[in-house]
């Protein structure tokens, strides 16, 4: 199946900026674990954990320095397991790099989340956020109270165990997409589905917890520019390429305000069997879009 938005994009011609971005997921208690940032880029919104990679240092090292500053999770390099790349780019602002973020997961690791000045740690459920989400999507448990209850921890600068959930795993609220970057609503859903069903094929995941792969509703998987699932099964990575066209993300905890980050433009979302890694500027990177 075709995908849907075409991309005229020339990797070679403009810089890419790397970042690192890793979502910790504990399978058996059907769990996702994102961050809400305190502060920089992104202020407001729950993403992974991760950042920028510094010079001389490679991308799985900085994913794991990154993870553990952050999150106060430690992990071994091999247990990084790599998903996908976001290529993000705007078209407003011609100058900017193209940001090149690393997707990996962890399902192991020493010690337990924390906040810290920049993130607060909070445990969603797994199987309840596998659809695409839309603006009426119900969000069941209870959605933290994030900038409430962070803010003493952030204002402290210090750190603040996160509190298991009352009820529970089965009482986790849905991920809250639409208080993460807009791109993350694409595909965030597919790599949790992704990882859930290959999970559930070894009998791994939460005991049954998962339930069978959902199909997103027709209009949402058309205007998403990816490929039909059934075909995409067994392709290790996804990369996922916006062009932002800039605007106001009007769910923002602030209000909003203009971004050359917003608005999401042309897309494309593929899955493949193996990242077109080169060499870019001495390092390794992403090559050229397949
Ligand atoms: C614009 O769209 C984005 N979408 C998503 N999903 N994630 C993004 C986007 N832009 C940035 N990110 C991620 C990439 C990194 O994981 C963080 C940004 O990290 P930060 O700028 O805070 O980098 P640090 O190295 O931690 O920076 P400081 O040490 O200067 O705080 O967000």
């Amino acid at each position: 199946m075709a995908t849907t938005d075409a991309i005229s994009l020339s990797p070679k011609i403009k810089r890419h900026k790397q970042y690192t971005l890793v979502i910790p997921l504990d399978l058996h208690g059907d769990r996702v674990l994102l961050g809400y940032k305190l502060r920089g880029f992104g202020q407001g919104k729950y993403n992974g954990y991760g950042g920028k990679v510094e010079p001389n240092e490679t991308v799985i090292a900085a994913a794991v320095r990154e993870l553990h500053e952050e999150s106060g999770l430690l992990v071994e390099e091999p247990a990084m397991i790599q998903r996908g790349v976001l290529l993000l780019e705007t078209v407003a602002d011609d100058t900017s790099p193209i940001l090149e973020i690393h997707v990996f997961t962890v399902e192991t690791w020493e010690g337990t989340e924390t906040a810290t000045d920049e993130m607060t740690p909070h445990w969603f459920s797994l199987s309840k956020s596998l659809t695409a989400p839309t603006k009426s999507t119900p969000v069941s448990g209870s959605i933290p109270p994030s900038f409430l209850s962070t803010s003493s921890a952030a204002e402290a600068g210090g750190v603040e165990e996160s509190q298991p959930h009352p009820g529970g795993p089965h009482d986790l609220p849905v991920i809250p997409y639409f208080q993460m970057w807009e791109e993350s609503r694409v595909w965030l859903p597919h790599l949790l589905r992704h990882v859930s069903s290959s999970e559930e094929g070894r009998g791994g995941v939460g005991g049954n917890l998962i339930s069978p792969e959902p199909s997103p509703p027709a209009a949402t998987a058309a205007s998403d520019g990816d490929r039909n699932e059934t075909e995409n099964k067994g392709k290790k990575y996804f990369i996922h390429h916006v062009q932002f066209i800039g605007g106001t993300d009007m769910d923002a905890v602030d209000g909003g305000e203009y971004s050359v980050w917003h608005g999401m433009g042309p897309r494309r979302l593929d899955w493949v069997d193996e990242l077109p890694i080169g060499e870019w500027e001495g390092r390794k990177s992403f090559k050229t879009y397949p």
